[in-house]
């Protein structure tokens, strides 16, 4: 792999008295699509939240380009070209497809030349042209996932979080969103994405982390690694994965 764009360094984070995290070591380059996976309460949303300071973590614990950014805001972060898709997408109930969006360009960390720009999200998604002037709860699961994807591609990240995207959705805009990974990475952007389904995560990724219980179980490249040893590590046992 070449230098990381993102990493982790002994990542520990805590809920008040609760550790969550034991000591991740995570790494992502440029370009890359990276899963994260794990059964419920194994560590992935907390990750994410750490590397976005939506907790707190030590300055050396979270580096992008090599730089200590542990416990960065949140906007700075995104200002530095971290964006994440949220578990439940949290869009802006009550406002239409297109103000969700101008919120990110407005929030951009910085310009759009060669970046995203509406129309080329509109290329990716043309579904958002359709619907820009309709209040996103009037959208269905998939088309929201969309909304709140291009949210984030609008503030120009160079690596997007990406947190459960295919959860509740149809196969078929599973499939679609899925589709849509390759040409944001193709780009350069880094792609960390949790998720569930283990074989889409596998089918999907370059790379795959395994977590257990707070600690990273399994890490590897994805084509390499066997059904076996994923099961054992997701379980913390010899448990057969389908
Ligand atoms: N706000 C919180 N306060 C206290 N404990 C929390 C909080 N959020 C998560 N936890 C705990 O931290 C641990 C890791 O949770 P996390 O949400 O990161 O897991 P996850 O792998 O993302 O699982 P899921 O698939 O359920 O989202 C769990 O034991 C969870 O109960």
């Amino acid at each position: 792999m070449s230098a990381p764009l993102l990493s982790t360094h002994g990542l520990v984070a805590r809920y008040g008295d609760f550790q969550a995290l034991y000591g991740i070591d995570f790494e992502i380059a440029a370009g890359e699509i990276v899963a994260l996976i794990g059964a419920n309460g194994a560590g992935k949303s907390t990750l994410l939240k750490s590397i976005m300071g939506l907790l707190r973590v030590a300055p050396d614990m979270v580096k992008l380009d090599g730089r200590p950014v542990g416990g960065t805001k949140p906007h700075r972060i995104v200002a530095e070209g971290v964006a994440i898709v949220p578990e439940g997408r949290r869009l802006f109930v009550g406002m239409s497809v297109i103000d969700n969006l101008r919120v990110a360009i407005d929030h951009a960390g910085r310009p759009a030349a060669n970046g995203w720009t509406l129309e080329r999200l509109y290329g990716l998604f043309p579904m958002l042209k359709e619907k820009q002037a309709v209040p996103v709860q009037s959208l269905s699961g998939g088309q929201q996932q969309m909304v709140a994807i291009g949210r984030a591609l609008l503030s120009q990240p160079r690596v997007l979080l990406c947190d459960e995207i295919s959860l509740g959705l149809a196969p078929k805009v599973v499939k679609e969103i899925y589709q849509s990974l390759p040409s944001i990475s193709e780009a350069g952007t880094a792609i960390v994405l949790v998720e569930q389904d283990i074989g889409l995560a596998r089918a999907t990724s370059n790379r795959l982390y395994c977590m257990l219980e707070g600690r990273v179980s399994l890490t590897g490249r994805s084509a390499e690694i066997s059904r076996e040893a994923i099961g054992e590590a997701y379980f913390g046992g010899a448990h057969a994965v389908a």
